[in-house]
């Protein structure tokens, strides 16, 4: 198996250009992020440049973290703004050769939430197609984001169905789908040809894939019969330093 560094979890103690670098000294294959905007993309094309390592994805920015906004493209009266996260994220992902976009929704319910998110993602796919990207949405469990407008991996493909474009694909993230739904094998396996990303943290508690109710040797070996060859995103909160997190990595790589 080939694995990512997720550097919003793993190494985020350290600027993203010096994430980069931990990550390949750690024998990562990829990275992905979530919010790279700080960094000059500059710096981060440098860090890849210089690994050898692609930055698989980013997502678009979360709007007003501080009054709890995590996502806009849902929200009817953010149009505008949803928009323009979108095109900063194409134009960041497109200075570091990034491939995947991760449009986040945001917190709001109901069938206008649906419309609104459906016409932003086809803004977004039209915008993406120009530079070769793939726009991912990812449905977050009820526990860690309450009231986030996407919430399942049926719900993401009936939004999938919806948009009905060519660049837009699921972020299959087996942490929050066990959360929700369960069924990781089945799941996988009929939605192997939506998956655009596959992402991955022990269940309940969010650490690495070595404990908790889901057994990843059986998960990652089911991903791997399916024919998915692209690398998994190691999504986890380290619970002390990421490189005393690793054993799984030697284990399973
Ligand atoms: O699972 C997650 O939380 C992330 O993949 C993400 O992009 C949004 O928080
Ligand atoms: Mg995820």
């Amino acid at each position: 198996m080939r694995f990512s560094a997720n550097l919003g979890f793993l190494w985020a103690d350290l600027p993203l250009p010096d994430a980069i670098h931990a990550a390949k000294d750690h024998g990562f294959d990829a990275v992905e992020c979530h919010w790279p905007y700080a960094f000059d993309p500059g710096d981060v094309r440098a860090a890849l440049t210089a690994t050898g390592l692609t930055m698989l994805g980013l997502n678009t920015a979360r709007g007003d973290v501080d009054a709890g906004e995590n996502g806009l493209s849902a929200l009817p009266e953010r149009i505008d703004d949803a928009r323009a996260a979108i095109d900063a994220a194409l134009a960041y992902a497109r200075a570091i050769d990034a491939q995947n976009i991760h449009v986040m929704a945001g917190f709001a319910s109901g069938p206008d939430a649906h419309q609104v998110f459906v016409e932003n993602l086809r803004y977004a796919c039209t915008a993406a197609a120009s530079q070769g990207a793939t726009i991912l949405i990812e449905p977050l469990n009820r526990h860690d984001a309450p009231g986030y407008f996407l919430q399942t991996a049926d719900q993401a493909v009936r939004i999938l169905d919806a948009v009905a474009m060519p660049n837009i694909k699921l972020m299959f993230d087996c942490y929050h789908v066990q959360m929700m739904e369960g069924d990781l094998s089945h799941r996988l396996a009929a939605l192997k040809d939506r998956i655009g990303h596959i992402q991955f943290a022990s269940v309940p508690d969010r650490g690495a894939p070595d404990h908790g109710e889901v057994n990843y040797a059986h998960v990652f070996e089911v991903i791997r019969s399916l024919g998915y060859d692209q690398p998994l995103g190691a999504e986890y909160k380290p619970n002390g330093p990421t490189v005393q997190t690793l054993n799984w990595l030697t284990h399973w790589r």
